[in-house]
């Protein structure tokens, strides 16, 4: 079968990066002063191949799955919340409908599959089974099931460009997905669940104790299967985990910036970057979630999140939350005076 993933990802404009570079230091303000938003808006205008980025054309898709592994006792909540919150999501009332109304982008659900599936408007269904198979005691999904989840994704990214989109927002809903999403950093780092487990939705200290043991056990049952990146996907993953991947991997490819969310969407990112590690610089990210794996992955990937809120709710929040600040990076880098055009010194006294 033809692994598309594999295909080259668009370059990035080096030559608008210099002139960009070169901009910011015309700027008026001492050079450097606005930290990582000028290195943000340099980026983006490398991306986006043009000395004036722009990021007013969002496109954000939310990806559901349930997770088998939920039977082992590992979320705080129950896995029938996945599928109901999709009500929630299309209705308006949930963090990420509230953010992405503010921001003026319209939110696409796809429920990838989910235990108690409701027929609503609004909702995609690309159903690709009553959630994973327990990861636990078997591989989470079929070849079938995680190329068909991949595909998903790669087809979201592709709507985003027909839509002419600047940048993509993916998020996910999944009860049980800290645990998928914690065996898989594991395997891919690879590093000891100990050092990455936390309490996802709110599980006690004795949830925690639980849930690494379970991901211990997963772990050795599955490691030295996972001998690709794809056979970890395929073993520990969710359906909205491999759709995320795909999603980031086909907007590489397509040349759209990508804005990770939290430690399910930035365990995804670790998927796409080890499936085509020329994905990584269409990347940017964030946060840092209080879930404490995402540390970890974050540091895999030399990446610095732009905000540390301490949340840890996921949906692509965090994400949608950080938009404002590449508007804000991108209207400086545009709109700023030179120090010619404001006539003001640029020499050092
Ligand atoms: C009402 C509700 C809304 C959510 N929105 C995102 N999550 C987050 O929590 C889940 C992962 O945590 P765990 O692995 O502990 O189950 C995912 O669905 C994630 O998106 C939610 C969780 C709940 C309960
Ligand atoms: O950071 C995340 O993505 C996260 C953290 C806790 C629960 N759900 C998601």
């Amino acid at each position: 079968m033809h692994d598309w993933w594999n295909e080259p990802c668009h370059m990035l404009d080096e030559s608008v990066r210099a002139q960009a570079l070169a901009r910011q230091d015309q700027l008026t303000k001492p050079r450097g002063a606005l930290g990582q938003l000028e290195a943000l808006a340099v980026s983006l205008a490398a991306m986006q191949g043009s000395e004036r980025p722009q990021v007013e054309r969002l496109h954000v898709s939310v990806f559901a799955g349930d997770h088998g592994v939920v039977e082992e006792g590992v979320s705080a909540y129950p896995q029938s919340v996945t599928g109901q919150m999709l009500r929630n999501f299309v209705g308006g009332g949930a963090a990420l409908s509230v953010l992405s109304k503010r921001l003026g982008a319209p939110l696409e659900v796809i429920d990838l599959g989910t235990v108690e599936p409701l027929q609503l408007d609004g909702v995609s269904h690309l159903r690709l089974g009553l959630g994973t198979a327990n990861l636990a005691r078997e591989a989470a999904m079929s070849d079938e099931q995680m190329r068909l989840a991949l595909a998903a994704g790669r087809d979201s990214a592709q709507r985003a460009a027909q839509g002419s989109a600047q940048l993509f927002i993916g998020g996910e809903m999944g009860i049980g997905n800290t645990t998928s999403a914690s065996a898989l950093a594991a395997v891919l780092l690879p590093r000891s669940p100990l050092t990455l487990v936390g309490p996802g939705t709110g599980l006690d200290l004795a949830g925690v104790r639980h849930k690494v043991q379970v991901i211990q056990d997963a772990v050795r049952l599955h490691a030295e299967h996972c001998v690709t990146p794809l056979k970890a996907l395929r073993r520990l993953g969710g359906f909205e985990i491999a759709a995320l991947a795909g999603a980031y991997l086909r907007c590489a490819q397509l040349g759209i910036a990508v804005l990770v969310d939290g430690f399910i969407c930035s365990a995804a990112a670790l998927c796409a970057v080890r499936l085509n590690p020329a994905c990584r610089p269409w990347l940017i990210f964030a946060h840092r979630s209080a879930e404490p794996g995402h540390l970890a992955v974050l540091e895999a990937l030399g990446a610095v999140p732009l905000l540390d809120l301490g949340l840890r709710l996921g949906e692509g929040s965090g994400a949608a939350l950080a938009v404002p600040l590449l508007q804000q990076a991108c209207a400086l880098h545009n709109e700023m005076a030179t120090f010619v055009e404001a006539e003001i010194s640029d020499r050092t006294a």
